[in-house]
């Protein structure tokens, strides 16, 4: 297989899978961190590297590295594998999954993003989805008839933050996610709910069903649920780590423990809440996004221009927040018909969210 993103909180923990069921990586893909993907070449003795960053290329311990989006096309089109790990994060990740596709390749996808911005231009039967909530979906699917099916939100780092303080809420807070250990920008959309709005558009990609939605459930345990037409309901539990989702995309089926089981006695109470659009405001755009999905590529454009605001201290949380959904507003009669358009309107919203008034 071939790993994008390999130095990832993801990207690791797919590495950890492949050595132990003894994968072959033929090739690996990394960012900025040298050391790392310098381990990771030591240890699996890919046949094609490539690093994003082009400085850095002379750092790295092989004869042969490329670099950059070229290269990574460049590494799918050589390699032989037939499935591809993309676990690049953000938008960038959209042209390896079109191009991996193109050729033919099976993608497990941690990179949402692909799906968010582009999903009626992907053919989802080749996807494997690697996200906690949609392998616990795939795990519950039955042929009895289903009539909802719902994800998780941990509620991320803010859930417990008195309201009148989220303004003042800075990324260093937004990284406490309070149950996954995860890479910035997924622990980020995970304080804003942005996470689970992208899941959501997620599942209704991938799976068929009448209703889709999402509550939180404080401790993770719960990743996913069905409400079938009887009146049963059946949940997914698991521990929160995604070496399970992670070993099911790259083995197909998995017969040994990957993880201990969860001791519900152990676990105690859980604690259930619906998501308030007051604390989430990106919320207030569930219903319509999920009415029109393609929208997905603006909200996408907007997150990540306006986490670059977060991150480099021009706004906090709330107005992030804000900025997005009025970049939404902005665009919502703009649905992409092609895949031209959505580059075109990721770039278009980019702008937009350059100098936002809040
Ligand atoms: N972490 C998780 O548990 C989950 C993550 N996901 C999704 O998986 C994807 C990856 O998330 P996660 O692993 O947390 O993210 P990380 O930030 O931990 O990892 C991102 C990876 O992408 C690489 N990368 C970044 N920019 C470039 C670039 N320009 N060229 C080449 N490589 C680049 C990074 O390299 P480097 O570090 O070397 O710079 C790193 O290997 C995201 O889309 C996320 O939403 C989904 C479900 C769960
Ligand atoms: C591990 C995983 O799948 C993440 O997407 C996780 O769900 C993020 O946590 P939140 O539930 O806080 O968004
Ligand atoms: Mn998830």
């Amino acid at each position: 297989m071939v790993v994008l993103g390999s130095t990832g909180s993801i990207g690791v923990n797919a590495l950890h899978i492949a050595k132990a069921h003894g994968l072959h990586v033929e090739g690996l893909c990394a960012g900025r961190n040298v050391a790392l993907l310098n381990e990771q070449i030591n240890a699996f003795n890919p046949k094609f590297v490539v690093i994003g960053e082009a400085a850095l290329a002379h750092q790295v311990a092989h004869p042969n590295v490329w670099v950059g989006e070229e290269g990574i096309m460049r590494m799918l089109e050589e390699a032989k594998s037939p499935l591809v790990v993309n676990a690049l994060v953000g938008f960038l990740g959209l042209k390896p999954t079109l191009k991996a596709q193109s050729l033919g390749k099976k993608v497990a996808l941690a990179n949402k993003e692909s799906l968010v911005a582009a999903g009626a231009f992907l053919d989802t039967s080749a996807i494997v989805p690697i996200d906690s909530e949609h392998f616990g979906l795939w795990y519950l699917l039955s042929h009895r008839p289903m009539k909802r099916l719902c994800i998780t939100a941990s509620g991320g780092a803010f859930r417990d933050t008195p309201l009148d303080q989220l303004p003042h809420m800075r990324p260093q807070d937004a990284l406490k996610h309070p149950n996954w250990s995860m890479g910035q920008k997924i622990t980020i959309d995970s304080a804003t709910m942005v996470n689970k709005l992208f899941e959501l558009l997620e599942a209704q990609w991938l799976f068929t069903c009448k209703a889709y939605d999402a509550f939180i459930e404080t401790k993770s345990i719960i990743h996913a649920l069905i409400d079938f037409e009887d009146g049963s309901s059946t949940a997914h539990i698991a521990g929160t780590s995604m070496q399970l989702p992670i070993a099911f995309a790259l083995l197909g089926e998995v017969k040994e423990a990957v993880l201990p089981s969860v001791d519900l006695t152990q676990v105690g109470s859980l604690e259930f809440r619906s998501i308030d659009p007051a604390r989430y405001p990106v919320w207030e755009l569930k219903n319509a996004l999920l009415e029109n999905p393609k929208l997905g590529a603006v909200v996408n454009a907007a997150n990540e221009a306006m986490m670059t605001h977060f991150l480099e201290g021009r706004c906090g949380v709330v107005q992030m927040a804000r900025g997005i959904v009025q970049a939404y507003e902005a665009y919502e009669t703009q649905e992409p018909q092609a895949l031209e358009d959505v580059f075109a309107l990721d770039k278009e919203v980019r702008a937009f969210c350059k100098n936002p008034i809040f």
